[in-house]
C-alpha cells in the first residue's frame, strides 16, 4: 500500500484517513518535495520576473521546503476565504497539513508570488500559459486533429466512442490521446473500471456538466466531445466549468477555453467545423462556461456550497475529468480500493461519471480481481503512473 500518514486532527472517527505529505519517500511527499520546487524554477525561466518577483518565488521554494504555511497577504481578495478554507493549517509545515490543501495552496501563493492578482503589469498573466500554449502547437495535436476527418466517416455511435476515450486518454499525464486508434484498444486493454456503456446510455437528450481538468491536449478533446453529443442530440445543453485562476499548472481556464477553440477554428476539415459549432453553441447559450472559485478550493465538493451544489443537481450527469477532481470527488483518503464507487460519491446531489487517468494514490470501485492482478504486476506503481485509467458512474 502507498505510505500514508494519520492525523488526528484531520480523519474523523470511522474514516478513512486523509492523505498528508509527511512520509519522505511517498507520493505526496515527491510532489511537495520534488514537484513544486521544478515547478517553481520552470516559472522562474518561462518569463523575464523582475526582482521582486524572483524573490518571491524564491522565498516560496524556501518555504516549501523547510519553513511554513503563511496566510495571503493583506491585500489579497480571497484572503479571508483561504482562512474559511483552513486557517488551522497556517504556522505549520507543507507537509503536515492534508495534502490537497497544501497542493491548492502552493498553487495559490504561486500566483502572489509572480503577482497574478496585483495590480500593475503582470495581473492576469498566466505563468504556466506558455506551456499549455506549446501542446496545442505540436506535430501530433495537428495530426489528432486531422485523424477527425476519417472519425467522421464512422456511424455516429462508434465516433462517440472514440470521443470518448479521446476525452479520457487526454487526461494521461504525456497528454497523449488517439482518436484515430481503433476504439481504444490500447485504453481497454489499461482500463481497471469501465462504466462507458452505462456513462453513454445517460446521454439522453438533457443537460451534461462537464468539469474540466487540463487545458491544451487534454480540453480540446473534451470540447470534441460537448461539440459530438450537442450536434447529435445526445445532450440538448452542455455546461463546461473551468478554473477562475491558473491552478495545477496545466487546469483549464476560460482564456485556455478560447485557446482550444481558436486552434479548432483555424484547423482545417472536421475539427474546424467542430471548432465552428462550438463556438456558435457558446453565443447561442447550448454550451456556457462556468468558473466557480470553489473550483480551485483545496477541498472535496462534500463541502461545495449550495449554488455549486444546485448547478450539478440541475445537470442530467455530471462528468469529472481527471485525478485531481477524482481526488475532490471521492475525498482525498485512502479507502481499500474495492469500495464501491458510490459509498464516497453517495453525497453527490446527481448522477456523476468519473473520466480519469491513475496519477495519485486515490481509488475505489475496483473489484477484487482486478487490484490482484494489478498488485501482483506492479505492487502499487499502478495508482500513481498514469498508465491506467477509469470510468466510473454513479447514476
Ligand atoms: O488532475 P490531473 O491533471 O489529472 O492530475 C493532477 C495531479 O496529477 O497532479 C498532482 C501532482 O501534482 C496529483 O496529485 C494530481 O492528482
Amino acid at each position: 500500500m502507498p505510505e500514508t500518514s494519520e492525523s488526528s486532527e484531520t480523519s474523523e472517527p470511522g474514516d478513512p484517513s486523509v492523505i498528508l505529505s509527511n512520509t519522505v519517500g511517498s507520493f505526496p511527499w515527491s510532489v511537495l518535495a520534488e514537484r513544486h520546487p521544478a515547478l517553481i524554477r520552470k516559472v522562474r525561466d518561462a518569463f523575464p520576473y523582475g526582482p521582486e518577483q524572483r524573490r518571491a518565488l524564491d522565498a516560496l521554494l524556501t518555504s516549501g521546503s523547510e519553513g511554513v504555511i503563511e496566510p495571503l497577504g493583506a491585500e489579497a481578495e480571497d484572503r479571508e476565504q483561504w482562512e474559511t478554507w483552513g486557517r488551522e493549517y497556517f504556522g505549520r509545515s507543507w507537509f503536515d497539513v492534508p495534502f490537497l490543501w497544501s497542493e491548492s495552496y502552493f498553487y495559490r501563493q504561486l500566483l502572489e508570488a509572480v503577482g497574478y492578482f496585483d495590480p500593475g503589469p503582470w495581473k492576469g498573466i498566466d505563468p504556466f500559459r506558455p506551456f499549455k500554449l506549446a501542446e496545442l502547437d505540436t506535430p501530433e495535436a495537428d495530426e489528432e486533429l486531422a485523424a477527425l476527418d476519417e472519425l467522421v466517416l464512422r456511424p455516429a455511435e462508434d465516433q462517440e466512442e472514440a470521443l470518448l476515450n479521446g476525452s479520457l486518454w487526454g487526461n494521461r499525464a504525456d497528454l497523449g490521446f488517439s482518436l484515430a486508434g481503433g476504439v481504444g484498444e490500447q485504453a481497454d486493454f489499461q482500463l481497471v473500471a469501465n462504466d462507458s456503456e452505462l456513462l453513454r446510455s445517460m446521454f439522453a437528450g438533457g443537460t451534461l456538466c462537464l468539469v474540466a481538468d487540463n487545458a491544451g491536449r487534454e480540453l480540446i478533446p473534451d470540447l470534441l466531445l460537448i461539440d459530438h453529443l450537442l450536434r447529435h442530440g445526445r445532450v440538448e445543453r452542455a455546461v463546461l466549468q473551468v478554473k477562475p485562476y491558473p491552478y495545477y499548472v496545466s487546469d483549464a481556464t476560460t482564456a485556455d477555453v478560447i485557446d482550444a477553440l481558436r486552434r479548432l477554428t483555424t484547423a482545417k476539415g472536421a475539427a474546424g467545423q467542430s471548432g465552428h459549432r462550438l463556438w456558435s453553441a457558446l453565443t447561442d447559450g447550448r454550451l456556457t462556461l462556468r468558473a466557480h472559485p470553489f473550483s480551485c478550493a483545496p477541498l472535496p465538493y462534500t463541502d461545495m456550497p449550495d449554488d455549486l451544489r444546485q448547478e450539478f443537481a440541475a445537470a442530467d450527469v455530471t462528468v469529472m475529468k481527471g485525478d485531481l477532481n477524482y481526488r475532490r470527488l471521492i475525498g482525498d483518503r485512502l479507502r481499500p480500493a474495492t469500495t464501491p464507487f458510490v459509498i464516497p460519491t453517495a453525497y453527490f446531489p446527481g448522477p456523476v461519471a468519473a473520466l480519469r487517468t491513475l496519477k495519485s494514490d486515490v481509488i475505489v470501485g475496483l473489484d477484487a480481481r482486478t487490484e490482484a492482478a494489478l498488485v501482483a504486476a506492479e505492487e502499487q506503481r499502478w495508482r500513481t503512473s498514469g498508465t491506467h485509467a477509469l470510468i466510473q458512474v454513479r447514476t
